[in-house]
């Protein structure tokens, strides 16, 4: 089960609703995810106009956590202004903070996010800080108290899956609050990876909007990071340069 501060998940998969072609498409991508965490920017929700389209108008979204992420805010204080307005319409008091530093590479500015993660627990927030795979970075917003980290695989939308694989698991090894590898993952063998290397969840968006199939995508994605936690759990063999007989011969009699 996944712990995010007060919240309780049985699904480790987070999806984002951006992308979708359709609706519809939309639509039965999460149901088949069988996600129970739906994530989005407050930007693109008019929350405060329910005569406007609402792109999860779609989604029964009482059935789901919706984590707002403030995709959009140049910094600290704006990132914690997204936030307060997706509170005050009643989404969830969970956050993803999410502060873009460049936008040709999308990578999250540290020294903001860290601040504004530091603004949105004084406030109350359950807050979930998307960073670089920086291992210092992520050790400095669990000390500040943040409920979970959501480290990048690579950057947003590039499908590249996990680029820094040995920083992704220093993270994993420090951390006090679940891990959520957030962005970058391309296809099913990038997310089982990343619940491989321990890592608590796995938040994507483009592999599934993108995909060719995108409900075919994000059943394989659900399938992914339940096969890689449970090898994660039973613990795999150690890596060896030389063969080893799967059937051996000593101890036999001739
Ligand atoms: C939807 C969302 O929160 C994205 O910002 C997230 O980082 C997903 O990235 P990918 O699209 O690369 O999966």
């Amino acid at each position: 089960m996944l712990h995010i501060g007060p919240y309780r998940f049985n699904s480790r998969l987070l999806l984002g609703t951006g992308k979708f072609t359709d609706f519809n498409t939309q639509k039965e991508a999460v149901k088949i995810s069988e996600t129970e965490i739906l994530t989005f920017a407050v930007r693109r929700m008019n929350i405060f106009e329910p005569t406007q389209p609402n792109f999860l108008e779609k989604i029964d979204v009482q059935n789901y956590t919706l984590l707002p992420n403030t995709a959009g805010a140049n910094n600290a204080e704006e990132a914690v202004r997204i936030a307060n307005l997706a509170k005050a319409s009643g989404l969830c008091d969970m956050v993803k903070v999410e502060i873009i530093g460049c936008p040709q590479t999308l990578l999250p500015d540290p020294v903001e996010t860290l601040r504004a993660t530091e603004m949105l627990l004084e406030q109350g927030f359950i807050v979930l800080p998307y960073t670089s795979d920086d291992v210092l970075l992520a050790k400095r917003l669990q000390d500040l108290g943040c409920h979970a980290i959501m480290p990048g695989a690579s950057p947003i939308g590039s499908g590249m899956g996990i680029v820094n694989p040995l920083n992704l698991s220093f993270i994993i090894e420090q951390a006090k609050v679940p891990v959520i590898v957030d962005a970058g993952i391309g296809s099913a063998v990038d997310a089982a990876q990343a619940m491989e290397l321990g890592a608590d969840a796995v938040l994507l968006n483009t592999a599934v909007s993108g995909a060719k199939d995108p409900v075919k995508m994000a059943s394989a994605m659900k399938h992914a990071i339940i096969a890689g936690r449970e090898s994660f759990e039973a613990g795999r063999i150690a890596k060896k340069t030389y063969a080893t007989a799967s059937s051996p011969l000593e101890g036999i009699s001739k």
